[in-house]
């Protein structure tokens, strides 16, 4: 037997399993890397984050994405090269952040990588019937592997899309497995580029748990403070807290039938990007309003696509919790907002279920990866409308 299948098999048997996940969203703002000691799977996963660490990437690597990130039209010598250099990027930073932590690579048993999303075209955003459902994420898992010499998992949301999902979001799995509670009903909200909730219902209800994305997260406030100010984010705020919200903007903002559209569902930058927001502005003639008030209207369609969504779910549920996570979590202007449109549900941060908010996704990525290796697909079948799959293409680094 090949040695390194022999290392798989061993790893399955384990008692416990160290396992790395890694999440680089749609931000670009760097590579997530938590360290994780997973025990057992299915409900009875125990996790205990051991390390973790956003690595900054560097300008170069975050223009480089940009320049086929969610476009239609690319260069494929640039995608191509992309697709190893992400991956030898993302190992150095997995080598980098081992080293600080004084964590020998072989005490790690597997890394379960999301990679890069370049592009995410369900039918329901492409509205062509005709073509399949798809989604890429490149950074690949052999470069991976062989530039860590660590077991990779990756490229997990294939056999989503593959067995009838739209590849996202995947984030439910691991909620209903860690999070589930006997009498609260649970929202699981993840401000990253995109807002998603994963609806974890009490164990009184008969309601399915699932998660869906809900519309733009960050995504729309951080490009349009990078085209005109060339900044990554408007940090705690401070643009749109001088601004005022533009009515008018607003509600040709929230016109995009996608905000219509039945849970789940998901969406992503493709839709929700700065030629969005040039058409709502020509409709609404508001196109030479002050930069102030653009991001306090932005902030506020951000926060509504979110609240509106858990208010059309929690609609005659009482003891709603919602816990926060993802980078959005820290914009002061979006929290509040959320905590005083919903004042009967209780609304915290994620850090109250005692994981750290920012490190939530990759998380649970290595919960999918340790499901993939030791669980069954039993485990995951509880989620409504999404495929009950394991997920992950193995890379051996050798
Ligand atoms: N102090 C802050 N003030 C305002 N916004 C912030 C702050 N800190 C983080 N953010 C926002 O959070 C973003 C990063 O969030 P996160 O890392 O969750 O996104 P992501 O993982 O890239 O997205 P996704 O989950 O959609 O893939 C930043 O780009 C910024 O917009
Ligand atoms: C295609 C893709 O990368 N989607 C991401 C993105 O970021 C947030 C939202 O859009 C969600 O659908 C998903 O990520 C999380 C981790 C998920 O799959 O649950």
């Amino acid at each position: 037997m090949n040695p390194q299948i022999e290392r798989l098999y061993q790893i399955s048997q384990k008692k416990e399993r160290r396992i790395i996940g890694l999440m680089s969203g749609t931000s670009l703002d760097g590579l997530d890397i938590a360290v994780c000691r997973i025990e057992n799977a299915g409900k009875t996963t125990k996790i205990q984050l051991e390390n973790f660490a956003t690595m900054d990437y560097e300008d170069d690597f975050r223009a480089r994405v940009r320049e086929v990130f969610a476009k239609r039209n690319i260069d494929q010598q640039l995608f191509s090269g992309l697709n190893a250099y992400i991956g030898v990027t993302h190992a150095k930073l997995i080598n980098t952040a081992l080293q600080q932590w004084n964590i020998p690579s072989s005490e790690i048993d597997c890394i379960a990588s999301h990679g890069q999303t370049v592009y995410h075209a369900p039918q329901s955003l492409t509205k062509d019937r005709n073509w399949p459902n798809s989604t890429l994420q490149i950074g690949d898992g052999d470069h991976i592997a062989v530039n860590t010499g660590i077991i990779t998992l990756s490229d997990f949301r294939q056999k989503h899309v593959a067995a009838g999902g739209e590849g996202a979001p995947l984030a439910a799995y691991g909620d209903y497995l860690l999070f589930s509670h006997a009498t609260e009903n649970r929202f699981l909200l993840n401000i990253g580029g995109i807002s998603n909730f994963t609806f974890i219902p009490s164990h009184q209800t008969k309601l399915k748990a699932y998660a869906t994305d809900l519309g733009p997260g960050n995504t729309m406030m951080n490009q349009y403070m990078k085209a005109n100010f060339n900044q990554e984010m408007d940090r705690d705020a401070y643009m749109a807290k001088k601004g005022q919200v533009n009515d008018a903007l607003l509600n040709q903002l929230l016109t995009e039938e996608f905000l219509t559209l039945p849970f789940p569902k998901t969406t992503g930058p493709e839709l929700f990007n700065l030629a969005y927001l040039e058409k709502a502005q020509e409709r609404s003639k508001t196109a030479h309003i002050p930069h102030e008030n653009v991001m306090a209207t932005l902030n506020r369609f951000a926060a509504l696509a979110m609240v509106n969504g858990i208010r059309k779910q929690s609609e005659g549920l009482s003891d709603v919790a919602i816990y926060i996570s993802g980078g959005g979590l820290h914009n002061p202007l979006l929290f509040d907002y959320i905590k005083r449109s919903l004042p009967t549900c209780k609304v915290e941060s994620f850090a109250t279920l005692g994981i750290n908010p920012d490190a939530k996704e990759a998380v649970l990525f290595a919960l999918l990866a340790n499901e993939t290796l030791v669980g069954n697909k039993s485990n995951v079948a509880q989620i409504k409308d999404s495929p009950a799959v394991c997920m992950g293409k193995i890379s051996l680094p050798q």
